[in-house]
């Protein structure tokens, strides 16, 4: 689904990311993971095509970016990012309305306004759709605009990639929970999510695939049982940790300080 070998980037002469390969597959979850200043958001958006010299070759579907055509590839790749603009003079339910924008002209469509609502669900935010955006909370933005990227993604295309920075950041733990459910639903409906988390026990619970970044490099790229291991994890973040089965689930559980 998605392939890309031996990515480099560099910020001046300042290398951020060195000889990292990445392939995914559809109805994949991989959750890139590591300390501050890793590489994890750009490699992020080096992924998305949002960033570097072109050099960079990264294959969606067998074509690089530069072969799809732009429309096609709006209805098959979104991304959600941290930087969005805090001042949208729209209603809650016009913000989430640009993530149709590729699909009409003028006037949206019924199946546009059905979207919407089934994203604004989805992401909890239903109550607030006559809102003015720039009244709301920091997480009730945020669910914004993940509802605005998921309904950019509603179509009949199958095998579609979606790509989130951080999409957790000032969520509480609902909704934290909820949004993973819903990507984790996405992925088994045969997509794929390519995500960036700073917590490591939702990536051990929810992720197919984690890949550890430490200084712009690989640690490890694995199931998250064989990457989340007492060495590497205390050794990449400096700092004491235990890992012990989840008793609900098995997977890992990651206490750190311990
Ligand atoms: N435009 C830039 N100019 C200079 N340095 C940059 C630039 N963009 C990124 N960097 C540096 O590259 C490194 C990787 O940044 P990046 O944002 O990808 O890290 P990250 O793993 O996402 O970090 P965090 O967990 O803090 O969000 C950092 O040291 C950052 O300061």
């Amino acid at each position: 689904m998605l392939e890309a070998q031996n990515i480099s980037y560099a910020h001046r002469k300042f290398s951020i990311l060195e000889g990292i390969d990445v392939a995914v597959n559809h109805s994949e979850l991989l959750v890139i993971v590591g300390p501050n200043g890793a590489g994890k958001s750009t490699l992020l958006s080096l992924l998305a095509n949002e960033l570097g010299s072109g050099k960079e070759t990264v294959f969606f579907k067998k074509k690089t970016f530069r072969e799809w055509d732009e429309k096609e590839l709006s209805h098959s790749k979104a991304k959600f990012s941290q930087n969005n603009s805090h001042d949208i003079p729209l209603t809650v339910q016009n913000v989430v309305m640009m993530g149709r924008y590729p699909y009409f002209g003028s006037i949206p469509r019924k199946i546009d306004e059905e979207a919407v609502l089934k994203a604004m669900q989805e992401t909890d935010v239903s109550h607030l759709a006559q809102r003015d955006y720039n009244s709301l909370s920091g997480g009730e933005k945020q669910r914004v605009h993940l509802a605005r990227v998921l309904t950019q993604l509603d179509n009949e295309v199958k095998n579609t990639l979606i790509f989130l920075d951080e999409p957790l950041n000032n969520l509480d733990v609902l909704h934290q929970h909820r949004i993973m459910h819903t990507i984790k639903k996405f992925t088994q409906a045969g997509h794929t999510a390519v995500m960036v988390l700073h917590d490591l026990n939702l990536a051990a619970q929810f992720a197919d695939r984690v890949m550890l970044l430490k200084k712009g490099k690989i640690v490890s790229h694995d199931i998250p049982q064989k990457v989340f291991t007492r060495e590497t994890i205390s050794t990449v973040y400096n700092f004491p940790c235990t890992i012990c089965p989840n008793p609900v689930n098995n997977n890992p559980l990651i206490i750190f300080g311990t």
